[in-house]
């Protein structure tokens, strides 16, 4: 059988050079390209490149993401930064390629995913619910993708339930204290030194609280969701947001 030919993009960063090694030790993966700032993305078609890994920045995804689409590349993006207008734009350039799959991952950790699950699944249970997301001081964007995604699902859970906003007295908050909204969920961001990837769903009612947290010690956790989704991508044309498509969770949940 012939290797999936894989690239990277953002090779030289935190994630792309761990998902190089991943890459390089995963049985039918080899790696054909590492492309970083400097490279010209026509590194990627030169290298005949079927499947790219993107964990670059959210300021240049999208320009990446296209090329790959308008060249029949394949698609697996670990890059946060993904709002519903820019799902859209992915979704017309995917009409026009109509056999190219791009996986939008907001988090590759399998515990992060299963934390997400789990949230959505008790948000309609509860009166109040809060996003705390904790990361390395290195990272440039807040909140983070997997806590902005953790609050969509949230959001639209409780919508379902016809829950009405979580219930919030503050009228006077000039520093922001109270966090920002993201669908009418507070999210909350830490940024400290020691710290990788982290978050903590607070869910509260009459005298009770329910606690969802996942952590991330080390990147490595990341891997095995990152090489499910390259070995995946190519069989799920179109978009696909969430590494949880590819996990034949439980379909009784
Ligand atoms: N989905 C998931 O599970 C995870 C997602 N992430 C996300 O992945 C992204 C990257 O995170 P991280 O690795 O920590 O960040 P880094 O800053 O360590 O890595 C990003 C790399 O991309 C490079 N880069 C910048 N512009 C381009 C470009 N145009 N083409 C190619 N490479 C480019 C950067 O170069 P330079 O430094 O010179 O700018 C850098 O080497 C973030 O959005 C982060 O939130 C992170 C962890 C897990
Ligand atoms: O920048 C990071 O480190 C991470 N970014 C992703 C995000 O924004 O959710 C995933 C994970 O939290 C690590």
């Amino acid at each position: 059988m012939t290797a999936l030919r894989v690239a990277v993009t953002g090779a030289k960063g935190r994630m792309g050079a761990e998902a190089c090694r991943a890459v390089e030790a995963a049985e039918g993966l080899e790696l054909v390209a590492r492309v970083d700032q400097d490279d010209a993305l026509e590194t990627l078609t030169e290298a005949g490149t079927e499947v790219v890994v993107d964990f670059t920045h959210p300021g240049v995804v999208m320009g990446n993401l296209e090329f790959c689409v308008r060249n029949g590349i394949h698609a697996v993006v670990g890059t946060s930064g993904f709002t519903p207008d820019r799902l859209d734009t992915i979704r017309g350039w995917l009409a026009d390629a109509p056999s190219v799959g791009v996986l939008i991952a907001p988090n590759f950790g399998i515990g992060a995913v299963l934390m997400m699950q789990f949230a959505a699944k008790a948000a309609r249970y509860y009166e109040s619910v809060e996003i705390v997301e904790l990361h390395h001081p290195n990272k440039v964007d807040a909140p983070s993708g997997t806590a902005r995604r953790t609050a969509e699902m949230i959001a639209e859970a409780r919508s379902a339930a016809d829950l009405p906003a979580v219930p919030d007295a503050t009228t006077d908050d000039p520093d922001g204290a109270r966090g920002a909204r993201v669908d009418g969920i507070p999210v909350h961001a830490v940024r400290l030194r020691g710290l990788v990837a982290h978050q903590e769903v607070l869910l509260g009612d009459a005298g009770e609280m329910l606690t969802i947290r996942h952590d991330s010690f080390d990147r490595t956790s990341f891997m095995p969701g990152v090489v499910l989704g390259v070995r995946r991508v190519g069989g799920a044309p179109g978009l696909t947001l969430g590494l949880e498509h590819f996990l034949d969770l439980d379909p009784r949940t």
